[in-house]
């Protein structure tokens, strides 16, 4: 049975995302991602698994920075979750009651709409987790009146469920990522995403057009694309790609190498299976056929049987 380390404690959005990763995994609650990522990196996990980004704030800053700078990890897994939001307190009251709120950052900007319409004096403090801000307005002499937390954490550390569906929007969807060690990549699906971080070699017109193109001229279609300051000064920013397609398939491995050659550093961070089985777009002459036969081509011509 693997060990996950996970977002914890118990009943965060974290934990319901491993559950359905990795039924059959023992959960080790962390304190908070780099913990978690911390625990699978000495071995006290056989892996972790972690928020990465939603669908209306884009990308969780600690996990996209842990995967840049910190010991490399690989992405094996990635799970999408609608998530659902629920305003828990130690006792039944009012809303206007209501003044000092703790939640996990990603929970404040998905429900700002609900506390600026239903609790506009309201303070929103931001707490390591939802699970964690539960427990602590479950403490008789916490400073908080409501944690923004998952139904089962109000359950879980005893609260009353105040309202529930407190986001600002229904179909808002998280994407979870499951680490471990570095090691063999999981074998290509058909329906793969691969993830690497880029750094500039320096600051350049077209900079960036020039890493776009390695993926355009090979047809790979990118998914995601994000930029997060290097701490070097204003202006300075390395890059987050996912994009469709495995590493073990000609087209992609093309385009990382292609990358490797014109960036500072490339650190990759893995090929797995898209969780929406959806199948890549792949353009006239860029399937691995495409390029094996161009390879065998270029062969003959060097060895003089064209
Ligand atoms: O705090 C949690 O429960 C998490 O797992 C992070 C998170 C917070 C809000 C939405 C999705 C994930």
């Amino acid at each position: 049975m693997p060990k996950l380390a996970y977002l914890g404690p118990e009943a965060t959005f974290t934990e319901e995302a491993l559950r359905i990763l990795a039924p059959d995994a023992e959960g080790l609650p962390s304190a908070n991602v780099s913990a978690a990522l911390d625990a699978a990196r000495r071995g006290e996990a056989d892996g972790a698994v972690v928020p990465l980004e939603n669908s209306l704030e884009g990308g969780i800053s600690s996990t996209l920075d842990e995967l840049a700078w910190g010991e490399p990890l690989l992405i094996t897994a990635e799970l999408l979750l609608p998530v659902q939001f629920s305003l828990l307190t130690r006792t039944e009251m009012p809303l206007s009651d209501v003044k000092r709120v703790y939640t996990h950052p990603a929970a404040i900007t998905q429900c700002r709409g609900f506390v600026a319409r239903e609790m506009p004096d309201a303070v929103v403090v931001p707490a390591p987790s939802t699970a964690a801000a539960a427990q602590e307005v479950a403490d008789p002499g916490s400073p908080y009146d409501a944690a923004i937390a998952a139904r089962i954490a109000g359950e879980r550390y005893g609260l009353v469920e105040l309202a529930s569906g407190v986001g600002d929007r229904s179909d808002t969807v998280t994407r979870f990522i499951r680490l471990s060690r570095p090691g063999l990549l999981p074998e290509p699906t058909g329906s793969d995403c691969t993830s690497l971080v880029a750094f500039l070699t320096d600051d350049h017109p077209g900079a960036l057009l020039e890493m776009l193109t390695e993926f355009s001229v090979r047809g790979v279609n990118l998914t995601r694309i994000e930029s997060r300051p290097t701490g070097d000064g204003i202006g300075r920013y390395f890059f987050h790609f996912d994009f469709e397609g495995h590493v073990a398939e000609a087209r992609v491995g093309e385009a990382v190498s292609g990358l490797r050659r014109i960036c500072a550093d490339v650190r990759f961070l893995g090929s797995y299976p898209r969780a929406d089985g959806t199948a890549p777009q792949i353009k006239r002459g860029t399937a691995d056929d495409d390029f094996a036969e161009a390879a065998g081509w270029l062969s003959r011509i060097r060895s003089g049987r064209p």
